[in-house]
């Protein structure tokens, strides 16, 4: 088992470059399944779930080849098998969005229902709405998503409007609507940068797609797309939690090659707890000398405080002056991380989807487990402020979405490294 060991209690500083964000990357490379030629995809962040979907690709018959560490060229002119491997696609959740790929481009499709980190129930309701409202059938069965427009051919274009705002529906029905005849409507669209950078993406590609980035998106079907060159913008997620970091540990780090407006959310709640941030043209410098002060905060889709940055920011509170109170506004379960902090020293108390958290003086090493993505890149936040040596088991969340964190955060002057350990280790013998 690999697990990241952490001397804690060291500020940060230096410079830290932002890769491309996965969950752009994640809706990005399906989508090339609509491209009828080359489409070299850049900035692409080396993640698990990253080459999850590339191998993906590969076994329906892309041509998948890389260019450097972080530019492919994809083709999928000649894809041969519809089938998506069961095994594969069940370990993430963004292999939903082959629904919406395929069903457009093939008018048929066949997915396992997706995997991702357990947040509580994910359902795909609204997706499946979506692809209905265009002509398609839809069922359930045998742990698969079959979709079909009766008769085979082309989905039309239709009017959906989603019940909740839903980050990955509003992205799958985009998907599907690109090659539809007519035009389709979303009402009540989610508004993320990275839905911005699917349609920018497609559009690239041949796309029609208005309103990307407002609640209302409007994509009036193309016959085709063709091939292109397109570059992932920068993972908003990946930044906030280096920032969250700095809060945590102190010190002051540059953080560069970020879109300080996709940051604005998280830089807000920072600044009310006394962080220094300093937005440059496409850099944060993030710095912390003072105590933190106690806030509230709340998630919401965006441009509300983003769910995804939910533990880091607890990481940062369980070290406030006073009791902030967090509150969950888009997932039933993203609490699930907290008895870990409390092995730390850290003072919470969780009703529903409300956390109280008691600011404390300093959290203690311990060994913890990264119960999901995000709450394991709040366990090394908390890892890198505490007083001794944390220990982060579950590491494999945490690669799902961050690119080298080991080697960014050592670059800034922690003391984390990666260890292996033998996967069963005897427990200590007692008396
Ligand atoms: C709006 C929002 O912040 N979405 C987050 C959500 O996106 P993700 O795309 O995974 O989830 P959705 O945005 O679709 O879900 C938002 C809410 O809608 C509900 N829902 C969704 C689809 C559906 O068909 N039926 C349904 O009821 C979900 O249960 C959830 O409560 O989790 C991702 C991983 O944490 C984050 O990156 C996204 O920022
Ligand atoms: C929960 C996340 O990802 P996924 O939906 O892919 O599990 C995330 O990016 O924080």
């Amino acid at each position: 088992m690999t697990k990241y060991q952490i001397h804690g209690g060291r500020p940060l500083h230096g410079t830290i470059e932002i890769s491309g964000a996965k969950n752009a990357a994640v809706a990005i490379i399906p989508a090339a399944l609509m491209v009828d030629g080359v489409c070299r995809i850049e900035n692409i962040p080396q993640i698990s779930d990253v080459t999850l979907i590339l191998q993906i690709l590969r076994e329906l018959g892309a041509d998948v080849k890389t260019v450097n560490k972080n530019t492919v060229d994809v083709d999928c002119s000649h894809i041969r098998n519809r089938q998506v491997p069961y095994d594969l696609a069940r370990k993430i959740r963004a292999s939903y969005y082959l629904v919406g790929a395929l069903l457009g481009r093939f008018g048929w499709a066949e997915v396992p229902l997706p995997g991702g980190c357990d947040l509580g129930g994910r359902p795909i309701d609204q997706h499946i709405k979506g692809f209905v409202a265009m002509g398609a059938e839809v069922d359930v069965r045998n742990g698969l998503i079959c979709a079909q427009v009766p008769g085979g051919g082309r989905l039309a274009g239709g009017q959906v409007y989603l019940d909740m705002v839903s980050v990955g529906a509003t992205m799958n029905i985009m998907l599907a609507a690109t090659l539809a005849n007519g035009m389709t409507v979303i009402e009540n669209a989610a508004k993320e940068p990275h839905i911005v950078d699917l349609a920018n993406f497609l559009n690239s590609m041949g796309a029609d797609i208005m309103g990307a980035g407002t609640d209302v998106i409007k994509i009036r079907g193309v016959e085709r797309l063709s091939g292109g060159a397109y570059s992932i913008i920068p993972d908003q997620i990946e930044a906030g939690t280096y920032m969250a970091a700095v809060a945590a540990a102190g010190g002051e780090v540059l953080i560069k090659n970020v879109i300080p407006k996709h940051l604005d959310c998280i830089t807000a709640k920072l600044v009310e707890m006394g962080v220094d941030v300093e937005e440059q043209d496409d850099a944060v410098l993030v710095r912390r000398d003072g105590p933190i002060s106690r806030v509230n905060v709340k998630t919401m889709p965006y441009p509300g405080f983003p769910t995804d940055m939910q533990p880091q920011i607890a990481a940062v509170l369980c070290l406030a002056q006073g009791t902030s109170v967090l509150t969950e506004g888009v997932w039933e379960n993203r609490y699930r991380y907290v008895d870990e902090f409390r092995r730390m020293g850290a003072h919470i108390q969780v009703d529903g989807k409300v956390a109280v958290i008691e600011g404390v003086e300093q959290l203690t090493g311990a060994p913890v487990h990264a119960c999901d993505l995000r709450a394991g890149a709040a366990m090394v936040i908390a890892g890198l402020s505490a007083h001794g040596v944390t220990e982060v088991d579950g590491i494999y969340h945490i690669e799902r979405g961050y690119e080298t964190l080991v080697e960014k955060l050592s670059a800034v002057g922690a003391d984390i490294r990666t260890i292996v350990v033998p996967d069963e280790e005897a427990p200590a013998q007692v008396g």
